[in-house]
């Protein structure tokens, strides 16, 4: 699998240049780590590769297909590929962890099927399988509101893995999470990349983690890509390079417009779940999530 984009750019209706012509490639099974201070371009970066926000220009290839050129039902279709993992987890609280686990699966099953929550065993078999990879066997019964911060990120790793997406996405895993708990979720990511042989691109505040866990890290200021290399070669002068100049950490909260589009796709397409029920018209479920572990 691999992600190509090439001259990617932003340009807000507010004026904002979030991105100012990026090219990246992103392969194999390794782990690739944005940093860069708050409003360099990293959410709007992963966030254009799936279109949950629309580029300015340029193209966002995976593996030849331009997703930027794709229509409705091409890009509903491409985004099974592509499994989204949330700083604010996107989970709905009142399901439990296999429900929400299982709505990485609601791309791959009919409406009807979905709406009945009816699906298919190897795909409950699946989720069950995974839930055990990423530590949670034995909690598929459990709501999420119960759940500690580290958990919620569990079972948003298994839902876009359950997805069996061909990349990963990761925009702020651990923006919620102690330290501790911080490393065992990059940790996870990255053997699950390893494991899966998927890649997975993640944005991340703290360059403590990029540089322990990421295979290569990517440095944006600005809307520019201005460092690229191994964690080795992260020096003084790179940092200085990303974050001269750049405001410290802070993190925006969703307008409501983008928090819609996450919904969607969080849910992952046509379908999502609402109230318990999985409904069919692709209206929003309540997303009342909270931070915190
Ligand atoms: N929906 C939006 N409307 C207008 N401007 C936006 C919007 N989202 C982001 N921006 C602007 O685009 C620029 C890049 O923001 P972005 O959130 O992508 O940066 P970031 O590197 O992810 O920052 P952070 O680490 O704080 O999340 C900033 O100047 C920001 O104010």
């Amino acid at each position: 699998m691999t992600l190509d984009v090439t001259g990617l750019r932003k340009t807000y209706e507010s004026g904002d240049e979030a991105l100012k012509g990026v090219d990246l490639t992103v392969d194999g099974s390794e782990t690739t780590a944005m940093i860069g201070p708050s409003g360099a371009g990293k959410s709007t970066f992963i966030r254009c590769v799936n279109r949950l926000t629309e580029p300015t220009a340029g193209t966002v290839e995976l593996d030849g297909t331009d997703l930027t050129a794709l229509d409705d039902d091409g890009l509903r279709a491409a985004r099974r590929d592509i499994g989204m993992i949330f700083q604010e987890y996107n989970l709905v609280e009142r399901l439990t962890v296999m429900e929400n686990v299982l709505t990485g699966r609601l791309g791959y099953v009919s409406a009807w099927r979905a709406f009945r929550r009816n699906f298919p065993p190897e795909d409950v078999e699946r989720a069950y399988e995974v839930l055990e990879r990423v530590g949670l066997a034995d909690m598929e019964n459990k709501r999420v509101d119960e759940l500690s911060g580290g958990q919620r990120q569990r079972v948003g790793i298994a839902r876009a893995v359950v997805q069996q997406p061909k990349i990963l996405l990761v925009d702020e895993p651990t923006s919620s999470l102690d330290p501790e708990t911080s490393n065992t979720v990059m940790r996870l990511l990255t053997e699950i990349a390893a494991e899966r042989e998927v890649p997975v691109l993640i944005n991340i505040h703290e360059v403590d983690l990029a540089v322990d866990h990421a295979d290569r890290i990517v440095g944006l200021h600005d809307g520019e890509v201005v460092f690229e290399g191994s964690a080795d070669d992260l020096g003084d002068d790179a940092l200085d390079r990303v974050y001269r100049g750049g405001d410290p950490p802070e993190s925006r909260e969703p307008t409501a417009s983008e928090s819609e589009a996450v919904i969607e796709d969080g849910a992952a397409n046509d379908s999502v779940v609402r109230d318990g029920v999985v409904s069919a018209d692709g209206r929003a479920p309540d997303r009342s999530t909270s931070g915190g572990s």
